[in-house]
């Protein structure tokens, strides 16, 4: 189908969580607060906070309850964490995190590496998790990654997306986000997939979380737009990496997808010059050049 485009969209930033979890070099809780802090100034509504997950698995996440102690909250705006199980969203509700995300995987092999069970398992583990969420009025986001191609196992059929997306909105999840893991979707296969999900999940509960490893976010982001999806992640100068997707870059640059939803006279509420300067900002203490070609444009203009 292709739908009447949408007047506003929702724009998700992850890279405080997506986006600096690969990071091997220690990154000061300071820095992650301000980069959450200047993400809010910007007008971002929805910003990824971090994630309460183990350790062992993802070191450079372990001080989210830290970051999430000293961020200033800006009321209207979304603080929120990823939790893989029960004991993650307990660690998350004593930070004071009022919602959370669930991550699932469209692919088996995925689901092994990243958190090392089955698709079915960790359906499982996420449903005491829900109930609790429940008691506690928490909302609970859902991710499937892998949806357009996984490292380890090559194609992935929509409708295997489907039944995780539709699972996940069983038990309670109010929005899906579908995840290009590496990045090889392209606007065509974008298209199919939501074709197929949407059978089983409305369009108005699905979310794009596009990576730009082969360069297609943006026209993925389009065509979704096209099929009547209204939120998008991203990651501010692009940037990230998943440390379980050998050679998968970074989300699509929050600031990429600003200046294509700003042509295209969608109204997201977020500051260009605020947002690109907060990219430069973490590329700095990053020690990297800036992922976003918006940005970096930009800043050549002076
Ligand atoms: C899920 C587990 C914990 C299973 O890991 P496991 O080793 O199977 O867990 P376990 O239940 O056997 O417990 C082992 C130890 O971990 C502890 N533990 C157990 N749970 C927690 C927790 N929540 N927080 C802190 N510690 C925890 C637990 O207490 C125990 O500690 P010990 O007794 O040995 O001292 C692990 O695999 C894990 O943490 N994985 C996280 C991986 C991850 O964060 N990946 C990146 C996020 S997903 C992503 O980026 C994709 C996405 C969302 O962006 C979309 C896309 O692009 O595709």
């Amino acid at each position: 189908m292709t739908a009447d485009l949408p007047r506003q969209v929702r724009l998700v930033d992850v890279g405080p969580r997506d986006g600096l979890q690969n990071e091997s070099q220690p990154i000061a809780v300071a820095d992650k607060v301000r980069l959450v802090d200047d993400l809010t100034d910007a007008g971002l509504r929805y910003i990824e906070v971090g994630s309460f997950v183990s350790p062992r698995w993802v070191p450079q996440m372990a001080g989210s309850a830290e970051v999430f102690a000293a961020i200033t909250r800006r009321p209207g705006v979304t603080y929120a964490a990823l939790t893989p199980n029960l004991k993650g969203f307990e660690a998350a509700l004593a930070a004071g995190v009022r919602e959370v995300a669930v991550f699932a995987a469209a692919s088996e092999a995925f689901s092994q590496k990243n958190i090392n069970c089955s698709i079915a398992d960790s359906l499982a583990r996420f449903a005491p998790l829900m109930e609790v969420a429940r008691a506690e009025g928490i909302r609970v986001r859902g991710y499937v990654s892998c949806v357009l191609g996984c490292p380890y196992e090559g194609q992935i059929a929509p409708e295997q997306v489907a039944w995780v997306a539709r699972e996940l909105r069983q038990m309670g999840c109010y929005e899906v986000s579908l995840g290009d893991t590496i990045g090889t979707g392209t606007a065509g296969s974008t298209r199919r997939l939501i074709e197929t999900v949407a059978r089983d999940v409305p369009r108005e509960q699905l979310a794009g979380h596009f990576h730009d490893t082969y360069g297609q976010a943006l026209a993925n982001i389009h065509a979704s737009l096209l099929e009547g999806i209204s939120v998008f992640d991203s990651s501010v100068a692009g940037l990230g990496g998943c440390p379980y997707a050998k050679g998968a870059t970074g989300n699509v640059a929050t600031e990429d997808v600003l200046y294509l939803l700003d042509g295209m006279g969608i109204e997201t509420g977020v500051s260009m010059p605020k947002l690109v300067a907060a990219g430069q900002r973490i590329s700095r203490v990053l020690g990297r050049k800036n992922g976003s070609r918006v940005a970096r444009a930009l800043l050549a203009r002076g």
